[in-house]
C-alpha cells in the first residue's frame, strides 16, 4: 500500500438507531447517530476523531468494526465492510483491533497477562501459531512490559500497565487499523503521555491508528490529521496543527478554547524529534 492510498475510506457513513415508540407517536423517526460522515485514514498516520460526548465517535468506530448496521461506504484495507456479514468474519476482526477506555471491562480479571495477550493468537489460529510464548513476550516488551508480568492478573497492575496489556493484546495479531476509543482518557497525564509515546513506536508504515478522544491538547500532539464530529456530522477536517491551531468551524473554536492554557509539562513533545 502506498502512502497516498488511504488504508480506510469512509464515505457518507450513516448509522441510525430506532427510537422507542412514545404515546401518541405512531412511528417515531430513527435517531441519526452518524450523519453522512466522510473521512479517510492514511497508512503510517494517527488519525484523530474528536467531539463532545454523544457526537457519534464510538458509533462510527462500531460501524468500522461491523457491529452496527449502516449505509454509505466503508473500505478498510481493501475490504468492503458493508458487504460483510454480522458478526464480521475472523479474518476481518484480526484486521481491525480496538482498545477501549476501561481495560478492566475488556480484560478477564481471572486471566493472567500471558493468557490475555496470547489469546488472540489462539482465536486467530492461522496467525502466528509457532513460538506463541516468545511472541507474547516480544509483544509485551514492545509495550514496555517484560516477562515478569506474564503471571500477574489485571488486578495486580496499575492503570497504565493494564492499558499496555490491552494494547499488546490488540497488536499481537498485527492489525492494519488500531482503534483507540478514549484509550488514554482514564489515565493520569504522565501515564497517558508515556502510553501515547509508546503508540508512535508501534505505528508501522502499512498500519494506521484511529484515536478517539476529548482531549484536544493530546490529540494535537499525537495525531497527524484530525476530524471534528458534532451531532453525527464531520464539521471540520485537517492536519492536527490546522484544526487545533487555526480552527475554522465555530464548534471547533469552542473545543479549542476549552483546552487549558497551561498544559501539563508531560503532554509536550510527545512526538519523537524527526
Ligand atoms: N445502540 C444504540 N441505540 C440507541 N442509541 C444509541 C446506541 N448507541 C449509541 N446511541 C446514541 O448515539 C449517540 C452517539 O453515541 P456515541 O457513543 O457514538 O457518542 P460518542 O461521541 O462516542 O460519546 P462519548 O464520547 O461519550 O463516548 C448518543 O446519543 C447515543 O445515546
Amino acid at each position: 500500500m502506498n502512502a497516498s492510498e488511504p488504508l480506510g475510506l469512509i464515505e457518507d457513513l450513516t448509522v441510525q438507531f430506532p427510537r422507542r415508540r412514545s404515546i401518541g407517536d405512531i412511528r417515531p423517526k430513527p435517531f441519526i447517530a452518524v450523519d453522512h460522515a466522510s473521512l479517510d485514514i492514511r497508512p503510517g498516520e494517527i488519525t484523530g476523531l474528536v467531539g463532545e460526548s454523544g457526537s457519534g465517535k464510538s458509533t462510527l468506530a462500531r460501524a468500522l468494526l461491523r457491529l452496527v448496521p449502516f449505509t454509505g461506504r466503508v473500505m478498510i484495507s481493501g475490504t468492503d465492510v458493508g458487504a460483510l456479514p454480522t458478526p464480521a468474519p475472523l479474518t476481518y476482526r484480526r484486521t481491525v483491533q480496538t482498545v477501549f477506555q476501561d481495560p478492566l471491562q475488556a480484560l478477564n480479571p481471572r486471566h493472567k497477562v500471558a493468557e490475555l495477550v496470547g489469546e488472540p493468537l489462539a482465536i486467530h489460529a492461522n496467525f502466528g501459531t509457532r513460538n506463541r510464548q516468545d511472541r507474547v513476550v516480544a509483544t509485551l516488551e514492545s509495550v514496555g512490559l517484560d516477562a515478569s508480568f506474564l503471571h500477574r492478573t489485571t488486578r495486580e497492575l496499575s492503570g497504565g500497565q493494564r492499558q499496555r496489556v490491552a494494547i499488546a493484546r490488540a497488536i499481537i495479531v498485527e492489525p492494519s487499523l488500531l482503534i483507540l476509543d478514549e484509550a488514554l482518557s482514564a489515565l493520569d497525564v504522565t501515564t497517558a503521555a508515556s502510553v501515547a509515546r509508546l503508540l508512535y513506536g508501534l505505528l508501522r508504515p502499512d498500519s494506521a491508528m484511529l484515536f478517539i478522544g476529548h482531549d484536544l491538547a493530546m490529540v494535537r500532539q499525537l495525531c497527524d490529521r484530525v476530524h471534528v464530529m458534532r451531532e453525527g456530522q464531520i464539521v471540520e477536517s485537517g492536519t492536527a496543527d490546522e484544526v487545533c491551531g487555526t480552527p475554522r468551524h465555530a464548534y471547533t473554536q469552542l473545543l479549542v478554547a476549552s483546552i487549558p492554557r497551561l498544559l501539563p509539562k508531560e503532554t509536550h513533545e510527545l512526538r519523537p524529534a524527526t
